[in-house]
């Protein structure tokens, strides 16, 4: 199972230069105070100009150098950095793509878009900052001591003093920053939460006029993230100051017991000079802390909201597992419910008990219920969006779970509740239901869905643009294209979840007409029993159990339910004529 530090592997190479080069620019940061010292005292102190322009061309030539290393490594950490997120990014998607409907029930589409937005930039920019500055702090505030040891044991030991003070004292900031930043997290993420909704849902807020609600909504959230941010970072800017004393007290005791030192003759200025240097870098780094812990600990939230995503089971990981050999193609989309269970994996309510039925080859059935029955999620069951709890459906006499999956979804046509339409060419769209769609079967597929002549009234044809910047379709025209989509790929089992609700009677007749050529199984939810009427077989469902399954005819004369939805529909006298 990948993890998301295992994505840093294929980068250890560059990686490491940048680490390397790193290492030099720590080596030069270090020496400077150092040549610093000497220039002074071999130089300055004894006014020899040929001195200072040796050391200061040695500290020109040092600085040159880590500022060509600084470049470099700026650029593998670039490389290391983008390269992880861009993998990362990769996997995330084709893990997501590979999610079943329970696992989209999890997630929102908010949390998961947080996750390849913002959890993905915080984790490449903390990678960044690790292999540029990150990683050399620490390892200032150890050289920096050693180098002061190096220069002057004695007032080096003013470092030991101060040195774990600030350490302590910014670790305890820390400690209490870090709870306030996971507060200030978890108001990212509900703001971004509400933002993504607001930006789905624009045309209905607008349609119920709940703007009001929604700004007042967004300014909660707003209002949230805003107090929490400004509290964790007046809490640790209010720890600055105390940082600043500690720090030029230790300057200060530096100067004074340097200068004793130099006029007791036991030390140089240039070493006092070095000195103070040390000491300016080392807490310098230290202060750093603060922020690279912070960083780190947005990073570990981050990391863990992710590796949540690629440590979930999803089914096409396992599609090795089957064997191609003994699961086929679906040939000749025969159906079979066997005493079939099912319930949503995130609400324990049973949704259908006990389905038994049949479906032959090439049988038209129509699926008839109240709202709520269970129609849409039995149609899930088929192509595995979901998995039955108990029972076995199975497709010409083979279960559903031993094909693999994108063989079984192949077959299978199915149209959903609600068209959803890509933006890009309406011929795009028809063609997403199809590999390398030719134009000719785009056109007749389109035919065949009764929108062929619609497209040839606008402007572009079938080159018009979907969406945002093209023409909007109206509802019927969606599904219609939606149902080209299915009927492109030629289905064995052809699935319409009440996808003609929105077309007049003449328009569904031809459209009925047309997928009777297709010589598939059928299956249609719908409200109509004008529809039902065509069906061979009529299937009742009544709260998840099957109520009645028959012809129009034998329905009328035995399901009390059926005559009721036929009199709603036709008239009493009527429903007795037919
Ligand atoms: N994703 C889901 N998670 C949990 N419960 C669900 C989910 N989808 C549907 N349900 C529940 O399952 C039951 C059956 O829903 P289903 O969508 O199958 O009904 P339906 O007959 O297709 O209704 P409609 O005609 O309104 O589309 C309902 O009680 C519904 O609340």
């Amino acid at each position: 199972m990948k993890t998301v530090l295992s994505f840093l592997k294929p980068y250890k190479l560059p990686a490491a230069v940048a680490f390397a080069l790193m290492l030099v620019e720590l080596a030069v940061e270090l020496a400077l105070p150092f040549l610093l010292g000497k220039m002074i005292n071999e130089g300055v102190v004894n006014q020899d100009l040929s001195t200072i322009l040796k050391w200061g061309s040695i500290m020109i030539t040092l600085a040159f150098i880590a500022f060509i290393a600084g470049l470099i490594n700026s650029f593998y950490a670039s490389h290391v950095s983008w390269g992880f997120a861009y993998d990362l990014r990769e996997e995330l998607f084709a893990k997501i793509q590979a999610f079943s409907f329970s696992h989209l029930n999890q997630y929102p589409t908010s949390a998961l878009m947080t996750r390849f937005s913002n959890d993905i930039r915080q984790m490449q920019n903390t990678i960044y900052m690790i292999l540029r500055i990150m990683s050399k702090a620490p390892l200032i505030v150890i050289g920096g001591v050693v180098m002061a040891f190096i220069v002057n044991a004695k007032l080096a030991i003013i470092f030991l003093i101060t040195v774990p003070l600030l350490v302590g004292f910014v670790l305890w900031v820390l400690k209490i920053a870090s709870k306030l930043f996971q507060n200030v997290q978890k108001s990212v993420d509900t703001l971004n939460q509400v933002m993504q909704e607001n930006l789905i849902g624009m045309r209905l807020i607008k349609a119920f006029s709940r703007r009001k609600h929604e700004e007042a909504r967004f300014k909660k959230a707003n209002q949230s993230l805003a107090e929490r941010t400004r509290a964790t970072f007046r809490f640790v800017e209010a720890s600055m100051p105390v940082l600043l004393f500690v720090m030029n007290m230790s300057l200060l005791f530096i100067i004074w017991l340097g200068n004793a030192q130099v006029v007791a003759g036991t030390t140089n200025v240039g070493d006092v000079v070095a000195m103070i240097n040390y000491a300016l870098r080392v807490s310098m780094s230290i202060s750093m802390f603060t922020f690279i812990i912070m960083a780190f600990s947005r990073m570990q939230a981050s990391t863990k909201r992710v590796n949540d995503i690629l440590h979930i089971h999803t089914e096409e990981a396992q599609k090795v597992e089957w064997n191609d050999t003994t699961a086929n193609h679906v040939q000749r989309g025969a159906i079979s419910f066997q005493h079939v269970y099912f319930s949503y994996p995130t609400h324990k309510e049973s949704v259908l008990h006990d389905i038994t039925f049949n479906v032959n080859s090439g049988e038209r059935i129509a699926v008839m219920g109240a709202t709520g029955a269970g129609k849409t999620s039995l149609f899930q069951l088929i192509p595995r969006l979901y998995k039955a709890n108990h029972g076995i459906i199975t497709i010409d006499d083979q279960d559903v779970t031993s094909y693999p999956l994108n063989q079984l979804r192949d077959s299978i046509g199915y149209v959903p509740q609600s068209p959803l339409l890509f933006t890009g060419m309406i011929k795009e769209n028809i063609a997403w239901g199809k590999a390398r769609a030719t134009m000719g079967e785009i056109i007749q597929a389109a035919k065949d869905a009764q929108i062929h002549e619609t497209i040839m009234q606008l402007n572009e044809r079938y080159e018009t643009k979907v969406g945002q910047k093209g023409v909007n379709l109206s509802g019927g025209q969606k599904q219609r294209i939606s149902i080209a989509r299915a009927l492109i790929r030629k289905p064995k089992i052809l699935m319409l979840d009440d996808s003609t609700s929105a077309l007049d009677l003449a328009t569904e007749s031809r459209l009925l007409e047309a997928i009777e050529t297709y010589h598939c199984t059928t299956l249609i939810i719908t409200q109509k029993i004008s529809t039902a009427m065509r069906a061979d077989r009529i299937l009742l469902l009544d709260r998840g159990e099957i109520l009645a399954l028959g012809t129009h005819q034998s329905l009328l004369k035995s399901s009390k339910l059926y005559q009721r939805i036929v009199e709603s529909q036709f008239g009493k006298e009527v429903s007795h004529a037919k």
